[in-house]
Parts: structure tokens; sequence; C-alpha cells
């Protein structure tokens, strides 16, 4: 590891695979002034394309500069860059009312106790997203506050690094009862529902009594510092748009933040476009009593346009899900009780992260689950309101981060030369040397693996930082490696593969040179109109086909040595596999990207997460046609091998 790191100049972005903790650690190592902020394996923009970025190394005085060009979580980002460091937790389905814009009068049907995630898969879940950039978690429901174990629940949440708020969202019903705990336990937010300020209207509203108990609740809250606490009103016309006045008085000498929200339909609630009062019909209403209403300033995310009335302890507000959607920055997710994530609040499209938790996945299996549901994330509404937009579902995005290497060294001295000084970074097999030379500022290394296109977006990317921080003075230094190193396609006359005798043999590989060897194969699956617009749409009766068949391409590369018969057993470092649709030709074409570190090469792992991959899209299609054609697997590029690259051609 080479020490002499004082000319290491002021950002480095490293674009890597499967070494990025050793990296990190030779980085933190070497360069005791420089803090690691963030390492990522890869950042996607639908528009920029911007993928295959792997970490940013930035002086801690530049991390806040650096902030809006610092990549989130790939998992937690979706195809239009929206970062998702919100998640609702539904803590339960049930509820102790019956609200008739949520809720049937029977209540609605519960799934089995057996079926609801434990707390402690709730924690293990809600630890993972923290872990990957959520700083916010919101308990709903149902009514969270009727969980007998939501004290627990928050206590073990509180204990998350990197959870800066835990809020809740109650009927209000058992808060007074619960607020000291609620309090004790780490609750930072509260959001309590209250749709009238008459007892009796309540009664009809939420069809239980009730009103006076959550009258309290909001008191208490007041009292216990809670400031402010959101009050959140659905409203409909003829049940209570004569009430908003009163709603908005309420607001004069209390810290309350009333939100006054556009009835939603969901299902079974009866929704009636004639019920919904708009945003700009209540907003002119209250503007009649108080012309002077002012605005107030928010956060980007915030669901509600806030307002004050000059003078007043606390303010208002319109959630305009309906008439002004704020979905361009949305930052949330959501798992419900029983385990499934859901991307949009509208929309069926859920994955059930509780399956594949129980069924043993490991944490980057659910990451590259959660991952893909993300990147399928519509624009707006689940594509609900705006069905031309769900023709554009962008490409499968399923954080890959295996496409960047460093091509062979006389291809690096050779183009360093031309560059000037640059800053190496180099990895493989070792841990990642850095040699600084003279005054490196940015390192880039591209490597001449199948990818022009990763070249470019990384190019774009390395530009869209230099411009958008130039209070770093950092110079701009690009690595090209566009030539090709002499691609050998790796025949041979010999059979390795069996003995003297003709015998099926393993080849001796222990005498080979251990070296980062990457390996990519695709192929592609012809659906039919039929299986592909359910595929597409997420709505195949069996579920979410593209997350399983990526999962299952995953597990199946790690599965090739006992599938193959002569294939070594070899150290996976990474496996992802991407998937894309075509839509003309109602086809999907799943391509898997392996790594390793070893003495022998990873084609035949990458090969077998397309075809498993493939087989399983099949299956799970095939009850809504057998005129599926699984077709052209192959391998598109290996590298690191003794014999040298291979790459395909394009039009072969
Ligand atoms: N369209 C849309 N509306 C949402 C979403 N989350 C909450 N809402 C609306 O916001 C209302 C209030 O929800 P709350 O549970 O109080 O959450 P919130 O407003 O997101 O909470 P904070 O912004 O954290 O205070 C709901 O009744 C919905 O109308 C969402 O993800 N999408
Ligand atoms: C589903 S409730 C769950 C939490 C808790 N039981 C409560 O009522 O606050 C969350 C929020 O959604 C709101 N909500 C429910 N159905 C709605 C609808 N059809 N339109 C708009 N908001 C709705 C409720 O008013 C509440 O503020
Ligand atoms: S809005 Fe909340 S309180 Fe009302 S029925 Fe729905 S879950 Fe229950
Ligand atoms: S409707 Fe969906 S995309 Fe829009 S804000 Fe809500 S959750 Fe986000």
């Amino acid at each position: 590891m080479a020490s002499n790191c004082s000319t290491f100049s002021r950002l480095i972005i490293g674009i890597q695979t499967a070494a990025e903790a050793c990296t990190k650690r030779a980085v933190q190592q070497t360069c005791g002034r420089y803090r690691v902020c963030r390492w990522y394996s890869s950042v996607t923009h639908e528009e920029n394309r911007l993928e295959q970025v792997g970490g940013l190394v930035v002086p801690g005085n530049h991390s806040q500069v650096l902030k809006d060009v610092l990549p989130f979580s790939a998992f937690l980002m979706d195809s239009f860059g929206r970062r998702h460091n919100y998640l609702r937790i539904s803590l339960t389905e049930k509820c102790n009312l019956r609200c008739q814009y949520c809720m049937p009068q029977e209540g609605v049907k519960l799934t089995p106790r057996s079926q609801l995630l434990t707390a402690e898969e709730l924690l293990m879940l809600a630890r993972l997203f923290v872990r990957e950039g959520v700083n916010k978690i919101r308990l709903t429901g149902g009514e969270p506050l009727i969980r007998p174990d939501v004290l627990h629940i928050i206590a073990e949440l509180r204990k998350l690094e990197g959870l800066k708020t835990i809020a809740v969202t109650t009927n209000g019903m058992n808060l007074t009862r619960l607020l000291p705990s609620l309090k004790k336990a780490g609750i930072d937010l509260l959001n309590i529902s209250l749709d009238t300020l008459v007892p009796a209207k309540f009664e009809f509203i939420a069809r239980r009594k009730g009103f006076h108990k959550v009258m309290e609740g909001i008191e208490k809250a007041i009292e216990m510092g809670y400031n402010p606490v959101k009050v959140n009103c659905v409203v409909m016309r003829g049940l209570n748009e004569d009430e908003l006045i009163d709603f908005v008085s309420l607001t004069e000498r209390k810290p309350l933040d009333v939100r006054f929200i556009e009835y939603m339909p969901f299902d079974g609630n009866r929704w009636n476009f004639k019920m919904m009062v708009s945003y700009q019909e209540m907003l002119d209403c209250i503007k009649q009593k108080w012309p002077n209403l002012e605005t107030v300033p928010g956060e980007e995310t915030d669901t509600a346009k806030a307002f004050r009335v000059p003078g007043f302890r606390g303010q208002l507000g319109f959630i305009t899900s309906m008439s002004d959607n704020f979905c361009g920055s949305c930052n949330r997710l959501r798992i419900t009780a029983d385990g499934n994530l859901k991307v949009c609040l509208f929309g069926n499209s859920e994955v059930s992260l509780r399956d594949f938790l129980r069924s043993g996945a490991t944490e980057e299996e659910l990451l590259h689950i959660i991952g893909a549901a993300v990147g399928r994330k519509k624009k707006q509404h689940a594509g609900m309101f705006n069905i031309s937009q769900m023709k554009n579902r962008p490409m499968i995005l399923i954080g890959s981060n295996c496409s960047w290497l460093l091509p062979n060294t006389g291809a690096l001295k050779k183009h360093t030369a031309l560059t000037g000084p640059v800053q190496i970074l180099r990895w493989g097999s070792q841990p990642p040397q850095l040699h600084s030379k003279t005054f490196p500022s940015i390192l880039f290394l591209s490597a001449p693996l199948s990818a022009s296109k990763f070249r470019d977006s990384t190019l774009q990317f390395a530009r869209h930082c230099h411009s958008k921080t130039p209070e770093c003075g950092f110079d701009l230094k690009i690595l090209h490696t566009d030539a090709q190193s002499s691609s050998l396609d790796g025949t041979s006359d010999q059979l390795t593969h069996t003995d003297a005798q003709g015998k099926a043999s393993m080849v001796n590989v222990g005498g080979k040179a251990v070296t980062c060897r990457t390996a990519m194969a695709c192929g592609k699956v012809i659906l039919g109109p039929k299986a592909f617009n359910l595929v597409h749409a997420n709505q195949l009766a069996k579920g979410d086909a593209l997350a399983v068949a990526q999962l299952a391409g995953i597990m199946g590369a790690k599965q090739t040595s006992s599938l193959i018969p002569l294939c070594h057993l070899l150290p996976l470092d990474h496996t992802s596999v991407t998937i894309e649709l075509l839509e003309e030709e109602h086809a999907v074409i799943i391509k898997a990207t392996c790594q390793t570190t070893g003495c022998t090469g990873v084609e035949m792992e990458a090969l077998t997460a397309v075809a498993v991959a493939t087989l399983t899209l099949y299956d799970m299609c095939k009850s809504v046609s057998h005129n599926i054609v699984i077709t052209d697997i192959k391998l598109l590029s290996k590298t690191g091998g003794q014999r040298g690259d291979f790459h395909r051609s394009p039009d072969s």
C-alpha cells in the first residue's frame, strides 16, 4: 500500500466492483485526512444514465458541498432519480375505528397472524433500510397504537444509528394513555387524524364513538411538547367541507398543523369524484375568511402545501394527492403489515419481503429484490392516472455493479502517459494500490469491458460532479481506456475435460494465477403479448415474475458447480442479474454478470445465472401461455483469464 498520499488531492471517484470494502479500508488507512462519506456500488439515473459509479471519498469539510452529487444507495433510488429515505411501516391491519373513507363497516379481511411480520422481522427489515439510507420511519396501519408490542418496536427502532425520525400516524383513540411511554420509547412526530369537530359527525364518519378521546389525545400531545402536532382531516363534500374555517381557527392558539386531505380512491371506499373537494376550492374558501393567508416554505418532499394565517400560532396545509400530485419528489416506500414492499401508495405492485426473509434470503439478496421493485416504480400514482407512462417503464435495473475493472496494466500505462498526472487506483486479487505521483485530483478508470455505454455514463457523472462542485476546485482528469485488449476467443484444440483415457476429468487450475475475473452472459425470453403485458404491469397471478427471476439467477450462479459436473466450486465476489423489457418484441433480455477473484473464470456461472433466470421467468408465465421461447443464451464477455479477454462483437 503506497503511503505517500500527501499530494493526494481533493476528490476521488472510484469505480469498482467487489473489492469495495478493502478499497474503502485502504483509502482510510492511507489518507487519514479523507473521510469516506458513503460507498455505493452503483448509481442510476434514468435520464442521464448514470450507472456503475463506485463511490466518493471526500474531505470532511466538503461533504456538505458535495451532498447533491453524492450517490445514494442504488437500491433505494428509482429510475427517476428519486431517493427513498422515508419508510412507512404498517404495524397492523386492524383498527378500532371504521372510517367510511377507509374501511368497510365490517372491517377488512385480516391476514392470518402467522403471515404477519413479527417484531423481529420488521426490525430486521427496518435495519436493512436504515443501513441503505432511510432516515425517517413512520408507523402507521390500520391503527398502529393497538399493536401490543408497539413500544418495544419503537424502542428498538430508536437504537438504529442513522434513523433520525420516528413518527406515528394515529387515530388518537389510545393516545392519552400511551403518550408518556411513546415519548419515552422515542417517538419524534405525531400525526393525528380528526375529520370533524362535531361529536355526532365523528360517530357517523368513524362508525364508532371516540371524539372526546381523540381531542384529549391532541391536547395531551401539545402538553407534552410535540410541536407541531399534525392533524389530518380528510375533506369530503357533504360531510365536513363546512368545517374548514373551524379547523383553521384551532390553529390560532394551538401549535397545530391542520392538513386538509383530498379524498382519495381506495379499493372499497366507494370513492366518487363529486365527493372530492379540491385543494383550490378549499383554499378559496379559507381565503374568503383570511385573505392575507400566507404560504409557509417547506421541504421539497413534504406531502402538504403549507400556509399560515398571520399571527396564528399554528399553520394549515393541503395534501393534494388528487389535484396536484407530489410524486415528483416522492421519497416514500411502504412495508405492509404482512411484509410486502409497496413502492407506491397506489397500485398493486407488491413484493413479499416476508417470503424472501423466511426462505433464508441473505441481506444482499433482499436488497436486490428491493432494488428491483424500486427500480420499477412509476413516475406518479403507480401509473394509474397516466397510462401512457406505463409504456416508458425503464429498463429493469437491479443494482448490478460488476462492469468496471482495471484494464491490463500495459493499456493502463499507455493511457496514463497520454493523460498526464492521474491517480491510479488498482484493484484485483490484491488490495487496491494508491500511487500518488504528482498532483492527482480525480481518479477515473474505465475498462474495455463491452461497455462504451458504461464509459459514457461514468464520464457524464464525472463531468456532473465537476460542474456541481466548483468550490472544491478539483481538476477533472479522465483516463480513457478505449483500446480493446487483444481479444482471444478462448477456444483450443485440446480437450481439457477428458483425461488420456477419454474419461471425464476436472481440470487442475491450482497452478494458474489468481486474478480478478468477470463474465457477462445474456439470454432472451420471447413471452408473447399476453404474458409480456402481464409481466410488464406486474399483474401475474403468481407474483412479481421479474423479481423472482432475478433472484433465481443470482441463486443459480451460486449453484453452478453443483449443476455442471466438471465445473469448479468458485468463491463468487459478486453476481448481478439485470432485466430489460423489449416492448415491441414482447420479449425480455436477461443479463448476468459474475465476478470472482481466483484461478478460473466465471463464464459458466454467468451462463447458469441466465439459464436459471430465463427458466424461472418461463415458470412464472406458463399458466398464461406455453408459447414462450427461451433463446440466444450466450457469453457476452469474459475478462481476467490468462488467455486474454473475450468480447462478443455486437452483431454476433
Ligand atoms: N399520494 C400520496 N399520499 C400520501 C402518501 N403518504 C401519505 N399521503 C397522504 O398524506 C396523508 C397523511 O398521511 P400521514 O400518515 O400523516 O403522513 P405524511 O403526511 O406523509 O407525514 P409527514 O410528511 O411525515 O408529516 C394521507 O392520508 C395521504 O392522503 C404517499 O406516499 N403518497
Ligand atoms: C390509513 S390511516 C392509518 C393510521 C391511523 N389509523 C389514522 O387514521 O391516522 C392514515 C391516514 O390516511 C388517511 N386516509 C385514509 N383513507 C383515506 C382516503 N380515502 N383519502 C385520503 N386520506 C385517507 C387517514 O385519514 C389517515 O390520516
Ligand atoms: S383512517 Fe385510520 S382510524 Fe380510520 S379506519 Fe382507517 S385505519 Fe382506522
Ligand atoms: S402516489 Fe406513489 S409516487 Fe406519488 S407520492 Fe404517493 S407513493 Fe409517491
